[in-house]
C-alpha cells in the first residue's frame, strides 16, 4: 500500500518585484508587483510502505518545497498529496504523530538546556507518558550511541552528537513517515556513517518510510534503491540508483596542488575543467578514462599532491543534465 501519494503536485510562490531606487521604492509601496516563481512543478509520484527513496536535485530545485508540502508546512497550489492516510496541510493530530520532518541546517533542541529536557517538553507536548518517554529515549539513545551525552547543555555536544540528538528529538513520538532534509549537512565522515547506519536500522526495525534528501552521494547509495530526481521543480527521474548510474558513466573529482601556476588553457586538457586557483585545480573525469588522466597530469605537469574522489552530488546531477542523459 503507498504510504505517500503525490498526484500533479505544483508549487507556485509569488515574489515581490521592487526597482531599484527611490521611484522603485516608491511604486513598490503603493503597487506591487510580483512574478512567478514556479518552485515545484506537476510532480505524481508514489511510495511504498518501509522504502527509503532519495530525493535528489541541485539546489533550488525544488525538494524542500516538495517536502514542507509533504509535511502540511505549505498548501500546495494545486494537485494532491496523501501521506499516511491523510491530507497534510489539515494537521490533523493523528497526521502529526505519524510524520517527522527533520532539517539538517535547523535545531529544535535548547541551546543551553540538556538534551533530555528538551525530548521532555517534546514528550509533553505528543501527550507521551513518562514511563514511554524514558523507555523510548533508552531504545534511541542505544541505537544512536548517545548514552552519558543526553545530561548535558546540547553547546557542549559536538556536531555529530547534536545531529543524534535531533534525529532522537524528532523520533520520540514513533513516526513512521520520516522526512529527511540533509539530516548529515556539515557531519564528518564517522557522524555521516553513524547517522546512517542508524536510520538504516530504524527503517529496518520499525519499518519506517523514509523519503531522504542528501547532497552526500553516499548517504543515496548507502540507503536508496529508488531515487527521485527533480530539476528545476518537474520530476525527470523516478527509478532504480542502480539505472540511474548505470545510464550515466559516473566521472570522478581530481584534485590537484602544483609546484607552479598553469593557465586554464593549459589545463583544460586534462579533464573537464572545473576551478582553477593560483596553483590548484578541480576536475572531473569519466571514470574509464581516469588512470590515463592521471597518468598524463603527473608526466606532463609539476604535481604537489593529487586526490580522487566522488564530485559533489550537485555536480554530477549537473553532468547528468549536461548530457541530456537523464529522459523524464
Ligand atoms: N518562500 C519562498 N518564496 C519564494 N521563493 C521561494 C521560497 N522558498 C523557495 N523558493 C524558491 O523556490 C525554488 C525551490 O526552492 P527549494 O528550497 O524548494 O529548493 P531545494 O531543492 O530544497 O534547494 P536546496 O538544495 O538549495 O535546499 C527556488 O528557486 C527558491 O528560490
Amino acid at each position: 500500500m503507498s504510504t505517500i501519494v503525490v498526484d500533479h503536485l505544483s508549487k507556485i510562490y509569488p515574489v515581490a518585484v521592487k526597482e531599484a531606487g527611490f521611484k522603485g521604492t516608491l511604486t513598490h509601496f503603493f503597487k506591487r508587483t510580483y512574478r512567478q516563481v514556479k518552485a515545484v512543478q506537476d510532480v505524481s509520484f508514489q511510495i511504498e510502505s518501509g522504502e527509503v527513496v532519495g530525493f535528489l536535485g541541485a539546489n533550488g530545485a525544488g525538494k524542500t518545497t516538495a517536502l514542507k508540502m509533504l509535511t502540511g508546512l505549505i498548501h500546495p497550489t494545486s494537485g494532491r498529496v496523501e501521506v499516511a492516510g491523510h491530507i497534510p496541510f489539515q494537521r490533523r493530530s493523528t497526521f502529526l504523530s505519524k510524520v517527522t520532518l527533520v532539517m539538517g541546517q535547523k535545531q529544535q533542541l535548547i541551546w543551553d538546556l540538556p538534551a533530555l529536557d528538551s525530548f521532555k517538553i517534546n514528550g509533553a507536548v505528543y501527550g507521551i507518558s513518562d514511563r514511554a518517554l524514558n523507555h523510548r529515549v533508552g531504545e534511541l539513545s542505544e541505537m544512536l550511541s548517545l548514552q552519558g551525552k543526553l545530561t548535558q547543555p546540547v553547546r557542549k555536544l559536538s556536531l555529530g552528537e547534536r545531529m543524534k540528538a535531533e534525529l532522537l528529538a524528532a523520533l520520540l513520538h514513533e513516526p513512521n513517515v520520516l522526512f529527511l532534509d540533509e539530516p548529515t549537512l556539515g557531519l564528518d565522515v564517522n557522524a555521516q556513517v553513524a547517522v546512517r547506519e542508524f536510520l538504516r536500522e530504524y527503517n529496518q526495525r520499525y519499518g519506517a518510510t523514509v523519503l531522504l534528501t542528501s547532497h552526500y552521494m553516499a548517504d543515496i547509495t548507502a540507503l536508496c534503491k529508488r531515487v527521485l530526481m527533480i530539476h528545476q521543480g518537474q520530476l525527470i527521474y523516478d527509478g532504480s540508483l542502480d539505472r540511474l548510474v548505470d545510464r550515466f558513466s559516473p566521472c570522478r573529482e581530481v584534485k590537484v596542488e602544483f609546484a607552479r601556476p598553469y593557465s586554464a588553457h593549459e589545463l583544460s586538457v586534462y579533464g573537464d575543467l572545473q576551478d582553477v586557483e593560483k596553483q590548484s585545480a578541480r576536475f572531473l573525469v569519466q571514470q574509464e578514462g581516469l588512470t590515463g588522466a592521471i597518468a598524463k597530469i603527473l608526466a606532463d605537469l609539476q604535481v604537489v599532491d593529487l586526490t580522487v574522489s566522488d564530485p559533489p552530488i550537485e555536480e554530477v546531477i549537473g553532468q547528468l543534465f549536461q548530457a541530456g542523459t537523464v529522459a523524464g
